[in-house]
């Protein structure tokens, strides 16, 4: 499945942070038992690559890289196997990269003007970074007005309750969070409860 497709379709994106490469493939039964077989791994840890790999190889969910900021993590993110990368901010390298490697970019935007940006580098899908704290779901419909092309992914300060005042919004493709993958009861091997997590906030999002 496409990335777009996928984010379209599973509408919840778990921000994860692993502190262990051994949960890699833990976490991806989770995720996959939850009904979301998606994982945003994030280069926040020295596991990160190593992570993506593993889960790659595992397989049940489509694995992509978070918080990617230059250009060698993005080669890093290829390398390991991932299939979208997703960045906090709009870095004109770390895109151009992207590109060269044909792998879908998901690059964070919260003004017209970066907006604007990503457009001129042929980039609209978009992640509205960090959403809560710029404006939330008015700020996206405001947004949404002069550029209704963009499709975004609100990510940043996000729980079950507030993903669907997003969701609701036509130009809102998914919503990122690392609400339902605690980092805490990953780091414990509590993947039963994660799953449990995982699958309630699928059915909150899905009501
Ligand atoms: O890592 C990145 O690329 C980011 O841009 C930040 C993350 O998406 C948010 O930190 C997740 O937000 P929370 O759900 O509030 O934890």
């Amino acid at each position: 499945m496409e990335p777009t497709e996928l984010l379209r379709t599973n509408r919840l994106v778990p921000v994860v942070v692993l502190d262990d490469a051994a949960h890699a493939e833990p976490l991806a039964d989770a995720l996959a038992t939850g009904g979301l077989p998606v994982a945003e791994v994030t280069f926040r840890t020295p596991a990160a690559a190593e992570a993506i790999a593993r889960m790659a190889a595992h397989g049940g969910v489509t694995v992509g890289a978070g918080t990617v900021t230059t250009v060698d993590q993005v080669d890093q993110a290829v390398r390991a196997g991932a299939r979208f990368v997703v960045s906090p901010g709009f870095s004109a390298a770390v895109v151009r990269r992207c590109q060269e490697h044909g792998i879908f970019v998901l690059p964070g935007a919260s003004t017209a003007t970066e907006v604007m940006t990503a457009l001129d580098a042929g980039v609209d899908v978009l992640k509205f970074f960090p959403a809560g704290t710029s404006g939330g779901a008015p700020a996206v419909a405001a947004l949404s007005a002069p550029f209704p092309q963009v499709r975004f992914v609100p990510t940043g300060g996000i729980d079950a309750d507030s993903a669907a005042d997003y969701l609701r919004l036509p130009s809102v493709l998914a919503v990122g969070g690392s609400w339902m993958v605690p980092r805490k009861a990953i780091a414990a091997g509590e993947f039963a409860h994660v799953a449990e997590l995982v699958r309630a906030s699928v059915a909150a999002v899905s009501r």
